[in-house]
């Protein structure tokens, strides 16, 4: 973005493309399109402000390794912290935040003296994560090293790292902390070493892990302690503040109170050995369909969970029960998926509902699935606040559950964690007693419940009861409920989109699953429906 026809404008933005382009060029990498906005100027009546050229890049690899991800938190049990200048320039504040914070622009920022040597070591340092050398790492760029390191402390409780910086010079420590040259922190196995040096890449051993929710830093100049649980707040209050404005100023101030406390502590299910479950391919597989509308999202989720647990499943549009063209007849497990079913216009799937409600064919068939015995049905998220909705959890209630908007009044998207409670469900009551991570992202997911507790089948409630842990404020802190067969289970968190390791925020350390514990719900499904048909 650039404010062009201005004076020196227009010679400063073809510097800036010339630079790119030469940088892109050396890397052996292409920037195949660019979309630039030219006009950045504002004229008010008593003057004009040019706003600062901008390039902004967005960048696309590929990956051969989802799961070979590593994680900005530093690890208790971790190698010792490692940085590379990846820039190889003095350490400059021009245009840094730092200097920001003094209202300043600065005369000199950073750049990247040698594109090769950036090159071999980026390609180095994915040469150790593929080795499984690395156990964290975070990039420094906004706020400079110091930020780097205070970040990778604050995802955990009583983790901090002793730092000696001597080795990057004895230049000023603001300098050395605040200054953004491109470069990197990580923490890596001591042999990362010798594959470092093989490759020609200068690193710096700046220090170890410990647990103490401190940072010590060194050089030559002197020391300095910072505390890192003070730190997180501070890192922390400018989301609060945007917050309250969105929130208002008491679940704003629940979500700072408690955002460093929610600690995510699961209990695994004994006899869960983390293997994917195996299906004879000699019996027939029960027949599934994923219930969608235009809007929804996780189809394919919600799809390859039923079919890794045996089931042979159907995609199911609307508009194929609209039609007629699906009755649902030869279907003994639904699952209505989450998303943005019409635009929640006029409220969460509440257009979804109206669907059923108005088009003969689709209300036929889905009526007669729930009428029948041989059935079961799961409803995630937006199909949660269908099935809600239409009425069929608690169906002999005078007044019935409903969902409603989360107290913060905006949409949360937290991975949190559940506990499962003794319960009739056919997908969860063998999992009853564990505390498992989940991902949450809703608007409306607040269960209205008018009755007194023992009048649900509560299947599953969050972790902690307050605000984010509890994203939405539901009734007696619940996250899932049944009906009182146990068959129709319906739920606000993402099963779905949780079933295995990668896709958790947080996993314990240590394993290597093929399946997170929530495939059992599945798996649970399709047995009793195999049980059933003897
Ligand atoms: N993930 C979802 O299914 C979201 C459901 C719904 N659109 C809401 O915001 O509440």
């Amino acid at each position: 973005m650039w404010a062009c026809k201005n004076e020196g404008e227009d010679a400063r933005l073809y510097q800036a493309v010339k630079a790119c382009s030469e940088f892109a060029i050396s890397l052996g990498i292409n920037i195949p399109t660019g979309k630039d906005s030219l006009s950045m100027k504002q004229k008010y009546k008593d003057g004009e402000v040019i706003a600062p050229g901008t390039v902004i890049i967005s960048a696309a690899g590929h990956c051969d390794d989802i799961t070979a991800v590593v994680e900005p938190v530093l690890r208790k049990s971790g190698g010792a912290i490692y940085y590379i200048n990846l820039s190889g320039d003095r350490y400059k504040l021009g245009g840094s935040s730092f200097a920001q914070i003094l209202n300043k622009v600065g005369t000199e920022t950073p750049d990247i003296l040698d594109a090769g040597q950036f090159k071999t070591t980026f390609n180095t340092l994915q040469e150790l994560i593929k080795a499984g050398k690395v156990q964290a790492g975070h990039d420094i760029g906004s706020g400079g090293l110091i930020t780097t390191l205070l970040e990778l402390c604050f995802a955990d409780r009583n983790l901090g790292a002793s730092l000696d910086l001597s080795a990057l010079g004895d230049q000023d420590i603001i300098e050395t902390l605040f200054a953004e040259n491109i470069g990197i922190v990580f923490q890596a196995d001591a042999s990362a070493e010798a594959i470092l040096k093989a490759n020609g890449v200068v690193y710096h051993q700046i220090g170890t892990v410990n647990e103490t929710a401190q940072l010590t830093v060194k050089n030559a100049s002197g020391n300095w302690s910072f505390d890192i649980d003070h730190l997180r707040d501070v890192w922390f209050k400018t989301s609060y503040l945007l917050d309250e404005k969105q929130s208002g100023p008491v679940k704003a101030k629940e979500r700072f109170d408690n955002y460093k406390n929610h600690v995510l502590n699961y209990s695994f299910p004994l006899n869960f050995d983390g293997k994917k479950p195996v299906i004879d391919a000699a019996k027939p597989r029960p027949k599934a369909a994923v219930l969608r509308e235009k809007g929804s999202n996780s189809e394919r989720e919600l799809a390859n969970a039923m079919y890794l647990a045996g089931f042979d499943v159907k995609d199911v549009h609307m508009t194929d029960l609209i039609s007629g063209r699906e009755t649902l007849e030869d279907i003994q497990f639904i699952g209505a998926v989450g998303g943005f079913s019409n635009s929640d216009v006029l409220g969460s799937a509440k257009g979804w509902a109206g669907a059923f409600l108005y088009n003969e064919k689709a209300k036929q068939a889905l009526t007669n699935f729930f009428k029948r015995e041989d059935t079961l049905s799961v409803g995630v998220c937006n199909g949660c606040q269908l099935f809600v909705e239409l009425g069929l959890i608690n169906e002999d209630h005078e007044e019935k559950p409903k969902m409603l908007h989360n107290d913060s009044a905006k949409h949360e998207s937290i991975f949190t964690s559940l506990t499962i409670q003794e319960n009739n469900s056919v997908m969860l009551s063998t999992l009853a007693g564990s505390t498992l991570g989940v991902w949450v992202s809703h608007g409306e997911g607040k269960f209205h419940l008018p009755y007194a507790e023992d009048q649900y089948h509560i299947v599953s409630k969050y972790a902690y009861e307050t605000y984010p842990a509890n994203p939405n404020g539901s009734d007696y802190n619940t996250a899932m409920i049944s009906d009182q067969t146990g068959r129709h289970l319906v739920m606000m968190p993402h099963i779905e989109r949780s079933l295995f390791q990668w896709h958790w925020a947080n996993y314990p350390e240590g394993r290597k699953d093929e399946v997170s514990p929530w495939m059992e719900a599945f798996v649970n499904a399709r047995e009793w429906i195999e049980k059933l048909a003897k």
